[in-house]
């Protein structure tokens, strides 16, 4: 499984140990628990402002949630063409916005442009009665092409939607890879730049699953409260989700272990630029490289055990390698060799 997703890695120690202490003796359930009730402080303090938390076991939910609430069903959402929401969540997001539709618009390296969103947004029929109105914008952060927002970036984008009164969201599934490529504050990259509510990603960063939907906007925090539980998303025993959650942004384990799952992917991606048969998509800025290579060159690195990704979206000859916070760089050293020993056969 080596390269193919931060999904495949396990529990950080201490994601375990917190589980571990977790679980002596009796908790309130639904959230009603003490680590439950610990996270709006703790979040509160990370993003420099009042937020209300919400635990929530995956991300697809996290994000489906978050986006009924700035949808409603008669929506429009939009995204960039390669969004997760828009490619990987089945209709998911439609389900839980019970039937907003998805647009996407285009944008280099799975990244939305904010002068692309607000032409679209200039002529979008908003009095023609037949066509749907956009009303929420998600942006993926870091991309699903390893790339990543500037504050400035995502400001402008929410500038852009906020003057045609969209709600904006973010998809953090790896919220912690981009703050630790950034290096800035994470208000800074969110609730500074516009961003009304977020999916914090634990799981891919050393959870074992569990993610945290924060509502900048805290007026949403009811809506989300019972959509949460008519989605089936509210888990009776809150405290092991909750736990997770707190575990990881402790002493600022976050961004530790997303430093170094983003550390080992330049390291992959400087060893594969200089393999003259391989071509590096563009640079990593998070986890995930992206690269061309003959097919014939993938199949023999599979062969040889070596797990990656093909990501068709990017050419037939593309393929996805992802690093985790635990992806030891003798792993990618040897990889790197195995493949210059492939290219050269
Ligand atoms: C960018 C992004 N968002 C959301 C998700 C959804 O997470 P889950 O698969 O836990 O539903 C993923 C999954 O890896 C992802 O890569
Ligand atoms: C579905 C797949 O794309 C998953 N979200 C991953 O990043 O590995």
């Amino acid at each position: 499984m080596t390269f193919y997703s931060d999904n495949t890695a396990p529990a950080t120690p201490e994601v375990m140990a917190a589980l571990n202490a977790a679980n002596a003796g009796f908790a309130a359930p639904y959230g009603d628990d003490t680590a439950t009730h610990g996270l709006n402080a703790a979040f509160s303090r990370l993003f420099e402002t009042d937020v209300a938390v919400f635990p929530v076991p995956l991300g697809t939910a996290a994000n489906g949630l978050l986006l009924s609430c700035l949808t409603r069903p008669w929506g429009v959402i939009l995204a960039n063409g390669a969004a997760h929401v828009l490619e990987d969540e089945s209709t998911a997001p439609e389900l839980f916005t019970d039937g907003a539709r998805l647009v996407g618009l285009p944008g280099d390296r799975a990244k939305l442009d904010a002068a692309t969103l607000r032409q679209r947004l200039v002529d979008w029929p908003w009095d023609f009665i037949h066509t749907a109105k956009p009303q929420a914008l998600a942006l993926t952060q870091s991309t699903e092409q390893g790339t990543v927002y500037t504050p400035d970036e995502v400001a402008a984008l929410c500038d852009a939607a906020k003057a045609h009164g969209l709600k904006t969201m973010m998809d953090g599934a790896r919220f912690a890879n981009a703050v630790a490529h950034l290096g800035c504050a994470p208000a800074d990259v969110t609730w500074r730049a516009g961003i009304d509510a977020m999916v914090f990603g634990v799981t891919k960063n050393g959870g074992m699953a569990a993610e945290a939907a924060v509502l900048f906007d805290r007026s949403l925090a009811e809506e989300f409260a019972l959509r949460q539980k008519r989605a089936g998303q509210l888990i009776s025993k809150m405290r092991y989700l909750s736990v997770q959650i707190a575990a990881s942004i402790a002493d600022d384990m976050w961004l530790k272990r997303a430093a170094h799952a983003n550390a080992m992917a330049t390291r992959l991606a400087a060893g594969l630029q200089a393999v003259p048969s391989v071509k590096l998509c563009h640079q990593p800025q998070a986890n995930a490289v992206f690269v061309r290579m003959a097919p014939a060159l993938a199949d023999a690195l599979s062969a040889a055990g070596w797990g990656f990704n093909p990501w068709r979206s990017l050419g037939q000859d593309s393929y996805r390698l992802v690093t985790a916070w635990n992806t030891p760089a003798e792993t990618v050293d040897g990889f790197l060799a195995a493949v210059r020993e492939q290219a050269a056969a």
